[in-house]
């Protein structure tokens, strides 16, 4: 009756699993994508690009080998902006070239153009060169993604005043650098320009920056930031951006005056929805463009699901593959087990990187819950020597009574890949005393996570003789 079991609009981490996982489960699917942004946000102007450039900027800049060969080291004097760029193409170009391969292995077709609703179950799609096509499908999966907000007093330009995707076209690198909004996408970007030589001026009307987060590991993050030379202005407002021969002048609401190459603006995302028509699908948007959904992905049309960005919190690629992953589960009848809960990691990739899984400092002492810290820092680990890293550092956070893992956080070299293993110990429910008597191999940074433990262990066991309870710990 209809020409496809599932219709997927927008080909993003969101899109791509929900797409394969309905292939998986032996239905007609199909991938709406407009023809140049095959691998959505993430590939084409979000995660992807971002990380590559972060990686290509360490490498060429020599930043982290600093500590070893001296302030001065550098393995490239001239770094230009084809240098950058010749890595993040290749890698887009690689991963669209996988998204592609796995689309078409499963049978997934892929339609080019722009999808919009006509009813509830036909959606028409617009090609490049203006023609449209109608396809009809039992269900569907909106993972549409989000574009930058911009405030419509600022005249970006695309050279100067620019948005965080238009930052990856920039003709030069910057000597001076306006960054408004402190959020993940400023501080990430902030921190590699820093990397590269740019004065960086940070705008961010809050008091602080990634509240999110620990607040001691967000001040290591600062003290390495400032040391970088970026200079952070909270709780001011970007009142407006003047533009003149190729300089700008970022006026604040207090009066300040900064002058600078390039204004980036990351000051928050808009969901893609307005192009639409969800209204003829009897859906409608908030005032971000976001779509309302429930815990199985389904919007208040029961057959249309939405995934990835454009539902909101917390909107990043890990999260969203998996939303579209159970979105296509659920719209095929298939049983989707638990939920994303409260073991969803966080990674940033800011210069050097954090990451956490579980609660914060700040989180446990307001409900109350008894928490001993335990604290590695890799300058007193073998291997933080051999890399050169001795800022970096790892957090565990543990019931002060039942010795269970309730918070990780680390700073530093292979943050984000290092988390997992805390996630690991938290998911199967383990407490510390697996990680004290867990040999770890010699010499690495996952040894921090015995360091660590001992750590909170022997705070743990101060505590108990001060009580009186001498003697071992019991285990609970
Ligand atoms: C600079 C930056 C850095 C980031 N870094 C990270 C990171 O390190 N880690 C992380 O986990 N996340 C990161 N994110 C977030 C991550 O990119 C997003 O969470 C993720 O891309 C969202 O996936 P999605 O499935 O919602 O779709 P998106 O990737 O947003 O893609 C949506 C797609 O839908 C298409 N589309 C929209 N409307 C239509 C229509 N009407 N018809 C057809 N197609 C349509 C668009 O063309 C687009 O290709 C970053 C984002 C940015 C901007
Ligand atoms: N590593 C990662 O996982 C990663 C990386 C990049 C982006 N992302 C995702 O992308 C999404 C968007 O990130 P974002 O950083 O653009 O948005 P955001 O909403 O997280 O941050 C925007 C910041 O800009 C500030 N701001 C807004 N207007 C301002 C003004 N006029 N003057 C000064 N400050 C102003 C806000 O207070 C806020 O702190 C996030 O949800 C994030 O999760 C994730």
């Amino acid at each position: 009756m209809f020409d496809y079991d599932l219709l997927v609009i927008g080909s993003g981490p969101g899109g791509q699993k929900a797409a394969i996982a309905g292939a998986k489960l032996g239905r007609r699917v199909a991938v709406v994508e407009k023809k140049h942004m095959v691998g959505g946000v993430c590939i084409n102007t979000g995660t992807i690009p971002s990380k590559t450039l972060r990686e290509a900027i360490l490498y060429l800049t020599g930043l982290n080998q600093r500590e070893l060969y001296g302030h001065s080291y550098r393995l490239k004097d001239d770094i230009t902006v084809g240098d950058l760029s010749a890595r993040t193409q290749h890698v887009i170009g690689r991963e669209i070239d996988v998204i592609r391969s796995q689309l078409a292995r499963n049978h997934v077709e892929m339609l080019l153009g722009t999808a919009r609703f006509e009813d509830p179950h036909m959606v028409a799609i617009t090609a490049a060169d203006g023609s449209v096509r109608r396809v009809t499908a039992e269900r569907a999966v909106i993972a549409v993604g989000t574009r930058p907000a911009r405030p419509s007093t600022v005249a970006f330009d695309g050279k100067n005043i620019v948005d965080s995707d238009q930052i990856l076209d920039m003709e030069r690198i910057p000597g001076s650098m306006v960054v408004v909004g402190a959020g993940v996408i400023g501080i990430e970007y902030a921190s590699m320009f820093a990397a590269l030589g740019a004065k960086v001026t940070v705008v961010e009307k809050r008091e602080r920056m990634l509240d999110f987060c620990d607040l001691e590991i967000v001040e290591a993050l600062k003290y390495q930031l400032r040391d970088l030379a970026v200079t952070f202005r909270f709780r001011e407002t970007v009142a407006r951006v003047e533009h003149s021969n190729g300089a700008t002048l970022t006026i604040l609401e207090s009066g300040k005056r900064i002058p600078a190459d390039t204004v980036m603006y990351s000051a928050g995302r808009q969901g893609v929805t307005d192009s639409l028509d969800l209204e003829k699908a009897g859906l409608s948007a908030d005032d971000r463009g976001r779509i309302k959904v429930d815990n199985y992905y389904r919007t208040p049309v029961d057959h249309i699901y939405a995934v990835g960005d454009v539902i909101g919190f917390p909107a990043l690629a890990a999260t969203s593959m998996e939303q579209g992953r159970r979105a296509a589960y659920h719209a095929c009848d298939e049983p989707v087990v638990g939920d994303l809960g409260h073991l969803q990691p966080i990674g940033i990739y800011t210069i050097p990187e954090i990451s956490y899984v579980g609660k914060t400092e700040e989180e446990l002492t307001e409900s109350n819950v008894p928490f001993e810290v335990g604290i590695s820092r890799y300058r007193e680990l073998a291997r933080g020597a051999i890399l050169g890293d001795s800022y970096g550092m790892l957090k565990l956070l543990v019931h002060a009574e039942d010795r269970t893992l309730l918070g990780v956080h680390v700073f530093g070299t292979g943050a984000t890949e290092l988390v997992h293993i805390g996630q690991t110990v938290m998911g199967c429910g383990g407490t510390i005393d697996y990680l004290v008597d867990t040999v770890f191999n010699y010499p690495t940074l996952a040894e921090s996570y015995k360091v660590a433990a001992l750590d909170a262990m022997n705070k743990m066991r101060a505590v108990q003789r001060f009580a009186g309870t001498q003697g071992v710990l019991e285990a609970p």
